[in-house]
């Protein structure tokens, strides 16, 4: 059959900043030997690459340009997904706050989506993509057998990022933390293009008090019970 009739399958993790997708994404395309797509990356990349021109961060048609001729390559180095914009390796600087902020503004500018969309879909690859982000299950990858809702409680996911920025020795308030948690999920739910929301057929799944091997194996289950029955 060909690939037009039989796509290869598509596993989407949408949900909230902190809730896991990006962790529990990555070991599962590694478990299944899937590809990956880390969809936020796609949004910092344009926020970075506006960031560096000094771009007005309201003016929608030059972002959304900007969005369009984005000169950027995903590397797998030592086991890494590295990040390369314009040949530069920015793996680290799409990370940064200033960025993480700028991409929530970017990301709700339906332009700016619309450009991004079909270089998203351009990941579908066999055997399998697993695809992370907030709207990889209702705008994206609609026709996915497999959808998933990851979500935890705005305390955890706040105390999980203080974790990780501890052990990065970054120092910060989990007060700001959760206040910077909100003020995103804020954002991210309550634009007009493709908001954050389960898509009709997916299955939530709240990992607030299961840890990452817990979440992992509740999700193959789901893949072995959708795919591979
Ligand atoms: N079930 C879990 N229990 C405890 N910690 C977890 C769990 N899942 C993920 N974490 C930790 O929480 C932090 C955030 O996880 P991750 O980056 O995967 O979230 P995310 O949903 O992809 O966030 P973002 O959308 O902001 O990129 C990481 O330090 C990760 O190790
Ligand atoms: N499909 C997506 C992926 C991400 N975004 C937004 C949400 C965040 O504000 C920003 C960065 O995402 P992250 O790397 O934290 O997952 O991009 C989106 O709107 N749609």
């Amino acid at each position: 059959m060909s690939e037009v009739n039989n796509p290869s399958p598509v596993i989407t993790i949408d949900g909230p900043s902190g809730s896991g997708k990006g962790t529990i994404a990555r070991l599962l395309a590694d478990k299944l030997n899937y590809a990956l797509l880390d969809s936020g990356a796609l949004y910092r990349l344009t926020a970075l690459s506006a960031l560096n021109r000094e771009a007005d961060l309201t003016d929608e048609a030059t972002l959304t340009e900007i969005a369009a001729n984005l000169d950027i390559r995903f590397e797998l180095r030592d086991g890494e997904v590295v990040s390369l914009l314009e040949g530069q390796d920015v793996s680290h600087d799409i990370r940064l706050e200033r960025v993480s902020m700028a991409a929530s503004k970017v990301a709700a500018m339906p332009g700016v989506r619309a450009a991004l969309l079909q270089r998203q879909r351009d990941f579908r690859q066999a055997p399998g993509l697993v695809a992370d982000g907030r709207d990889m299950g209702t705008t994206v990858f609609p026709d996915a057998p497999v959808k998933i809702f990851l979500t935890a409680s705005a305390e955890e996911r706040a105390r999980r990022r203080f974790e990780q920025l501890r052990e990065k020795g970054v120092s910060v308030s989990l007060r700001d933390l959760l206040e910077d948690i909100r003020a995103r999920d804020a954002r991210d739910m309550n634009r007009a293009t493709s908001p954050l929301a389960p898509a009709e057929d997916a299955v939530e799944l709240d990992s607030t008090g299961v840890d990452i091997d817990g979440v992992l194996q509740i999700v193959l289950q789901l893949v072995r019970d959708r795919i591979r029955a």
